[in-house]
């Protein structure tokens, strides 16, 4: 039974990476957020807005009991789902971890280039964002260095790049 856990900052590309790593070894794939998302009926911008970030991180630790559950699975968490709770304790427990570990330039360089809406970011300028992102990836740091693996993530320059990521993080997964 196969059951990966990607955690790692926003924009560290948990989603973009899963999915491709999921269907490259045949294994379903889900993202924590969608599948809160399609749970709730909620995005997860409704659910801070009408339940604050407190309320979400409940639902959150609720539907992450439910994911880690599945098995022969790659699951994309959110950015802040191993800060919570005993979360990262227990997905440590329930599978393999892997910290996508990217510098505060790469994750802001990400971050420009999509259009979803994260509600912790949302109306910065590029400096606070730049400030924002430095201080809470120091602060997140001690629960994302839990993980069973680092993989270190660069800005690639090119989505045919991201076949050459899957490949070294099997390496690195031994799968
Ligand atoms: N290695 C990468 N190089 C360049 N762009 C990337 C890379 N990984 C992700 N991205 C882009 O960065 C943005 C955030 O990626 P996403 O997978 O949503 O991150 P996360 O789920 O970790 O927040 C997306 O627009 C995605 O296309
Ligand atoms: O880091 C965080 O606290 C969050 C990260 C988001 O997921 P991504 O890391 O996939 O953007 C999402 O769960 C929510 O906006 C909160
Ligand atoms: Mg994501």
């Amino acid at each position: 039974m196969t059951r990966i856990l990607i955690i790692g900052y926003m924009g560290a590309g948990k989603t973009t990476l899963g999915k491709v790593l999921a269907k490259d070894l045949g294994l379903q794939f889900y993202d924590l957020d969608w599948y809160i998302e399609g749970r709730m009926h909620k995005t997860v911008a409704q659910i801070f807005a009408e339940r604050g970030e407190e309320g979400f991180r409940t639902i959150e630790r609720n539907m992450l009991h439910e994911v880690a559950e599945f098995e022969d699975v790659v699951i994309s968490c959110g950015g802040g789902t191993p800060c919570f709770y005993d979360n990262m304790q227990y997905m440590n427990a329930q599978g393999d971890t892997v910290y996508l570990k990217a510098s505060p330039e790469v994750l802001s360089a990400h971050l420009k280039m999509g259009k979803t809406e994260r509600p912790l970011l949302k109306g910065k300028t590029p400096e606070e964002l730049r400030d924002f992102i430095t201080c809470q990836l120091a602060a997140r740091e001690q629960y994302y260095t839990q993980a069973r693996h680092v993989f270190n993530v660069e800005v690639l320059d090119s989505y045919d790049k991201i076949q050459t990521s899957v490949t070294n993080l099997r390496t690195l997964l031994n799968i």
